[in-house]
């Protein structure tokens, strides 16, 4: 883990069914800015140096291209990656769906049980079209053994707490050690 710069890294990658607002987390959480135009994402990887529990990170976070069901899950999505945000839309059924689908590819995988993972329910502010409970979300969160929280990146609730959340997935799972020999969270494939 490179140093040189006095920053640790993590690299979180983003993940989830086409449309949900993937890109628009990641931009507002960045660039603090939304934009209502959708524009299809191919992977793209953006920074951004954060300070979580007293430690500044220099957090990369890989924005990648929508999933579904026969979306072929590789390398580039589980290499040098410390945590997942898997995103679903609370007003489409279908997104939701995609995330189990998806929390299983990364287990098959990375061939571990636990990942540091934080499921994400966006679009908080279409609440007149929920079609996912909070009930529902969280069991299976719990399920996952990972965090959920309900974002807008629209009105900008949570999209922070999103990445600290999922900094602090990854901190569970963080095998102690000294800072000449940390290593990443369990998930990550180096
Ligand atoms: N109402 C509302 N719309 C949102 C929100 N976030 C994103 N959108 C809209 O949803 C559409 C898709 O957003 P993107 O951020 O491009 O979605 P994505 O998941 O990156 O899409 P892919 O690149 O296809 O995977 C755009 O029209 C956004 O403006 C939100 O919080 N609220």
């Amino acid at each position: 883990m490179s140093r040189s710069d006095g920053f640790k890294k993590r690299k979180i990658a983003v993940l989830g069914a086409r449309s949900v607002g993937k890109t628009s987390l990641v931009k507002q959480f960045v660039e603090n800015h939304f934009v209502d135009a959708y524009y299809p994402t191919i992977d793209n990887s953006v920074s951004k140096k954060v300070r979580h529990a007293g430690v500044e990170w220099d957090l990369e976070v890989f924005d990648t291209a929508g999933q579904d069901e026969f979306s072929i899950f590789n390398a580039k999505h589980a290499i040098g990656i410390h945590g997942y945000v898997l995103v679903y839309s609370i007003a489409a059924q279908g997104s939701f769906d995609m995330i189990q689908i998806i929390y299983d590819k990364i287990v098959d995988f990375c061939g571990l049980k636990d990942i540091p993972c934080i499921i994400v329910g966006s679009k908080l502010d279409l609440e007149e079209r929920r079609q996912i409970s909070s009930t529902t979300a969280r069991a299976l969160a719990e399920q996952c053994n990972s965090a959920w929280i309900e974002t807008s990146a629209k009105n900008n609730v949570n999209v922070g707490k999103v990445f600290e959340l999922c900094l602090a997935e990854i901190d569970k799972r963080a095998v102690p050690s000294s800072p000449a020999t940390e290593k990443p969270g369990s998930c990550a494939v180096m």
